[in-house]
């Protein structure tokens, strides 16, 4: 039935003011309107069409990709969009693309690492896309481990330039988004040497094609790396290899923020740390934990619409069958994630205030917060990817048979947001940096160093060892310093074991490596308090709106609850918590599971998503699911004819010989 909104009777049970959620949602008034115009206006142009993208090949796919980037900026430039604007298109698009690299890597690499000489000639080139840039640094033998990087960047006195020379196969530059194809530059990072002394690690922004007839530059050998996991999927993005052959660049293309290089080839190092060679890194992983909570809002706005259309069981007395939404089994897969879809937002509203604060503050030489911006951003990069990934997958199911259609837009989804788990570091690593951080925090207790944000908890660890909570009943686990007593309490606990196993090594490295499955438990731990601390932050602030901050506590507590109960070895085994309470936080889980049921659907809605930009047939705004998922069926190429192709060359005779022998 065309037309007709058969979520209609479940959004007329919200009790919540929704357009008021949008706004917290979004962030505010301005930044709904925003989204709301560039989202309806990438919806409505039938060039931005993306629902065929299973079914090309990937050349199609790749020029269709570059079709839709010239276009969209076409579109920026003819409606003068704003920054802001802008980049909110760019990502209604939803497509990985070069863009993507250039715009969120290049451009912040220069602009973090660079003079303000290099900002001025190469960010305004950057910015009209008279260039196009990518980030080359890992490379086919190194990733994760960026000190191990070969590729080699030696000074010539004689002529004033640098010489970028890929010495192994393993130097060959591997993975770069936007470089296969498209980028005409890069920001190269690579080993520099002057004088025949090694200074580790920098970037240098190196032109790899030319700008008249695109080819590769002499020296340089360039080109896509291959498919990738999904068919559509992230094959848009032309991930490139890159080799060096003795290429010469001029010196003022080092990027000497952090350090430079003389005329005479002296290195000087500057005086900021020279950690911030990865503050493209910092940059990155802090914006992609404010994607994942979109990633995962999408696959559950998806889920949720089709729980409440999806019948399964239970017709009694004339009644219809009952919705699976309806299943407590289903509410308590499907509604954490929902929760953690908003815990994400606004942990991750959070990070970017963090990271903002960061910036001003070392503009003004202050480098004090960079190793707290570090351990966060990596953290919870790692965290909400992780949880992510799990949650579209988790959303596929929660969608039965269905879901595996690629029209359910959860494989393609998944497909496309798997790699942030590996990409912009691998999770395990990046959670071995906060077991670091934690680690060093510990150790410096009892210097009189105060420990401040996020692990500012960590000064409490006397108290923290000894704490008992006092939940009596269920309900006290509204109460959010209860959960935040039993969090803190349980991610101290689970440090300072490690800090004392630690201790037992004389070799503090092997040790770190012996222990690194504790490690990596313990900074677990921490993120999640970062999250549950920060969600309960939220609710501190005013948030107007019938009903809207009431459903928020709900939610907050469905977060740190869930964590709870799923992690309930580690508050036992700590002795935060008793048996009994861990039995009341689940009983309290429950009644919160009722308390979201009839807003659910008024809580995606929330999220405010096109149909275009959700491009699933389960979760369509209206319900209309089973004709819309008939009608797509025939669309499929292998539909066009009655007969396929192969049939005459391969099965008609296969079904002679049967015939025959048969016959025999
Ligand atoms: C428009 C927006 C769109 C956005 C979308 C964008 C496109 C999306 C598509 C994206 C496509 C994907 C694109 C891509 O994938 S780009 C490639 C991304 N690659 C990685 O992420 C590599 C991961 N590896 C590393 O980061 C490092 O090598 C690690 C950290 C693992 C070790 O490193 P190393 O062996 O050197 O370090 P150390 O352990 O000896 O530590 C040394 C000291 O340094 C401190 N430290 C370490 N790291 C940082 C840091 N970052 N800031 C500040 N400080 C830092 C550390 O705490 C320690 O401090 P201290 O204890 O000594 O005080
Ligand atoms: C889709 C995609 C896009 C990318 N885009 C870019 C780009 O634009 N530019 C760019 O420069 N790079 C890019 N990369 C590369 C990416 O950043 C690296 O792949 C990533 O940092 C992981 O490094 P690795 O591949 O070396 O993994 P490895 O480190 O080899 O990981 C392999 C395994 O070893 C484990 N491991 C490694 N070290 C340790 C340790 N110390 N302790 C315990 N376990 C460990 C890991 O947990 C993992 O399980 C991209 C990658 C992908 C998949």
């Amino acid at each position: 039935m065309e037309g007709v909104d058969h979520l209609a009777f479940e959004r007329n049970k919200a009790q919540f003011d929704v357009d008021a959620m949008k706004i917290v949602w979004a962030g505010s008034s301005h930044a709904l309107e925003v989204s709301d115009r560039m989202s309806r206006l990438v919806a409505s142009d039938p060039a931005f069409r993306k629902d065929n993208r299973a079914m090309l090949g990937r050349k199609e796919l790749f020029k269709n990709t570059l079709r839709k980037a010239a276009y969209a900026l076409k579109r920026i430039i003819e409606l003068r969009l704003s920054e802001e604007e802008a980049s909110m298109l760019r990502s209604f698009v939803d497509e990985p693309a070069f863009t993507d690299l250039h715009w969120g890597m290049f451009v912040p690499a220069i602009k973090g690492q660079g003079t303000e000489e290099q900002l001025k000639k190469w960010l305004p080139l950057a910015q009209k896309m008279q260039i196009i840039g990518c980030y080359a640094q890992t490379e086919l033998g190194h990733g994760s481990n960026v000190q191990g990087l070969e590729t080699t960047v030696t000074f010539d006195p004689k002529t004033d330039e640098f010489v970028i020379h890929s010495p192994t196969l393993t130097s060959s530059k591997w993975w770069p988004g936007g470089l296969g194809k498209i980028s005409t530059h890069a920001v190269v990072y690579g080993r520099l040497i002057t004088d025949g002394q090694d200074h580790g690690v920098h970037g240098f922004i190196v032109q790899l094609r030319s700008l008249d007839d695109h080819l590769p530059l002499p020296g340089i050998t360039v080109g896509d790396i291959g498919m990738k996991f999904g068919n559509g999927a992230y094959n848009t993005m032309d991930n490139g290899v890159l080799r060096f052959d003795h290429v010469r660049i001029p010196r003022d293309q080092m990027l000497m923020r952090v350090s430079r290089v003389t005329r005479e080839g002296k290195y000087v190092q500057s005086n900021v740390p020279r950690q911030l060679v990865y503050g493209t890194m910092v940059y990155v992983r802090q914006t992609i934990v404010s994607d994942a909570s979109t990633a995962l809002s999408r696959a559950v706005c998806i889920a949720t619409r089709y729980s409440a259309v999806r019948r399964q069981f239970g017709a009694t007395g004339g009644n219809p069958e009952s919705q699976v939404i309806d299943y407590k089994t289903q509410q308590a897969r499907l509604f954490p994630l929902l929760a953690s879809a908003y815990a994400f937002r606004f942990v991750g509203e959070w990070l970017k205030w963090l990271y903002t604060d960061v910036m001003t503050r070392l503009q003004a030489n202050d480098f004090s917060t960079l190793p707290e911006a570090h351990a966060c951003t990596a953290g919870l990069k790692s965290l909400t990817t992780s949880a992510t990934s799990d949650g579209i997958e988790e959303c596929r199911k929660l969608c039965g048979g269905h879901g595996y259609l690629c029209s359910s837009g959860l494989p393609e989804l998944f497909a496309v947001y798997v790699p942030t788990c590996t990409y912009e570091g691998d999770n395990i690593v990046l959670l071995l940096q906060v077991a670091r951080h934690l680690m060093k925090t510990i150790s410096q207790l009892g210097s009189g160093k105060k420990p401040v944000g996020t692990v500012a908890y960590m000064g409490r660890v006397e108290q923290l060892m000894e704490s008992r909570s006092d939940v009596q009943k269920a309900e006290d686990w509204l109460n959010p310093s209860a959960v935040l007593g039993a969090f803190e309490a349980r991610a101290a606990r689970k440090s300072v074991a490690c800090a004392k196993n630690l201790s037992k090594f004389s070799n503090p490295e092997e040790g770190f490596l012996e222990l690194s499955n504790d490690l990596v438990e313990a900074a677990r731990a921490h993120c999640q308090l970062i999250v549950v601390s920060k969600f309960i932050d939220k609710l501190q602030q005013d948030i107007p709106g019938k009903g809207v901050k009431q459903l928020l506590e709900v939610l907050c507590s469905i977060y740190a609850l869930f964590h709870l109960h799923k992690h309930l070895g580690d508050f036992l085994s700590t002795g935060c918590i008793t048996s009994k309470q861990g039995s009341l936080a689940n009983d309290q889980l429950r009644s919160l599971y009722s308390q979201v049921r009839p807003n659910a659907i008024g809580l995606v809605d929330a999220f405010n998503y096109t149909d275009h930009y959700l491009s699933s047939i389960l979760g369509r705004y209206d319900g209309n699911v089973y004709p819309k998922l008939y009608e797509e069926a025939w669309k499929d190429p292998l539909n066009d004819s009655v007969i396929p192709d192969g049939f005459q060359e391969y099965i008609r005779p296969m079904l002679k010989q049967q015939l025959r022998n048969a016959r025999l």
